[in-house]
């Protein structure tokens, strides 16, 4: 029989994604609401109360408030905003992260799916935490730039209507909403300095993590410990490091690319990775965490 799942936030920038690679599938039947009603709490309880799985595509105090509205229902959650990233209830929605993710997502009721530049900069840290190449404690700085579909349904309109700036730097007063699960997930104990950018391309990004080489890590450790982590993975890969990383390589697809860049002579380093904002980093990443609830395969519909 058909799993039931409600998109709530559907006519979203991430929800219409998701819906798009939902649809036509004959193991999930999408229910959904008036559009005229999205908003109204009776008809999203309704929904809930339909539905085995549902995806939040909202703002977070609209993702709080269906999680409320949902109580005492079965249903069971998975959540693209901020709103439950590092509540400890809620399972990070990474399953590439450690040995035994996947099976806790698999068998979660409340599954919080990882941010955009949250997925890159922990996809490169945690490994690298973990094998002791990087200190928790290290002062450490991460870079990106994305696509503006990032910034919802306002920034597109900006950059549709020709208002936004060809690129622009922000969030630098560091308090941006991805940090604490950044540091959570990667393992880190001291702040990283973040930087990030966007320019005028809808989707896609490249998150960038420099480092210095030192008696502990070089560029082959670094390389062999990341390719170790993800070896076998049906996602996320390292591969060999492009003179040039194009933040829209990967885009409509759900794949994450890791490069190592360098100079063991001068001591500098550069971790790279790639992802779609909206494939890897949202909407990609939800329907990979619905297959796994499901017990479907993990790449259906990506
Ligand atoms: N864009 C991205 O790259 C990513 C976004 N996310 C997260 O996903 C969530 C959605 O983001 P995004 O799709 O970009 O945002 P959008 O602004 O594109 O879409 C949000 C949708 O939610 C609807 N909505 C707002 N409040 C309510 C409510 N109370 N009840 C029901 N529906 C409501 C909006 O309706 P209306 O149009 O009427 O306002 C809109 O359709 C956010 O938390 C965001 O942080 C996560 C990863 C990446
Ligand atoms: C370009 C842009 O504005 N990006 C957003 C993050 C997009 C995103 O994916 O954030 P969530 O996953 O947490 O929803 C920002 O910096 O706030």
């Amino acid at each position: 029989m058909a799993q039931k799942v409600f998109i709530d936030g559907e006519a979203g920038t991430t929800g219409l994604q998701i819906r798009d690679r939902l649809i036509g599938r004959k193991d999930i039947e999408l229910i959904q609401i008036d559009p005229a009603r999205r908003k109204d709490a009776d008809a999203r309880r309704e929904a809930f109360a339909a539905a085995d799985v549902a995806i939040l595509c909202l703002p977070d105090a609209a993702a709080k408030e269906a999680v409320a509205l949902a109580e005492g229902l079965p249903v069971r959650f998975i959540d693209a905003s901020t709103a439950h990233r590092v509540d400890p209830a809620w399972v990070f929605g990474f399953a590439e992260l450690a040995p035994g993710a996947r099976d806790a997502i698999a068998g979660a009721k409340l599954v919080s799916n990882p941010g955009c530049y949250s997925t890159g900069a922990i996809s490169l840290l945690a490994p690298l935490v973990k094998a002791g190449l990087v200190a928790p404690d290290e002062a450490l700085s991460i870079n990106a730039v994305s696509g503006y579909t990032g910034g919802g349904k306002e920034l597109i309109g900006e950059y549709e209507r020709g208002e936004a700036p060809a690129a622009f730097v922000y969030a630098l007063a560091q308090k941006h909403k991805h940090v604490p699960e950044i540091m959570k997930y990667s393992g880190l104990s001291a702040q990283p300095v973040f930087a990030p950018s966007v320019g005028n391309f809808a989707q896609g990004m490249a998150v960038q993590i420099p480092l210095h080489l030192n008696g502990t890590r070089n560029l082959p450790n670094l390389r062999d410990a990341l390719a170790s982590h993800y070896e076998g993975s049906r996602f996320i890969a390292v591969t060999d490091a492009p003179a040039r990383v194009v933040p829209t390589a990967l885009n409509d697809t759900n794949r994450l690319e890791i490069s190592v860049h360098g100079d063991a002579g001068n001591g500098c380093a550069v971790l790279v990775a790639v992802l779609d904002n909206l494939g890897k980093g949202a909407s990609g990443a939800a329907v990979q965490n619905l297959n796994i609830m499901l017990g479907a395969d993990e790449g259906a519909g990506l």
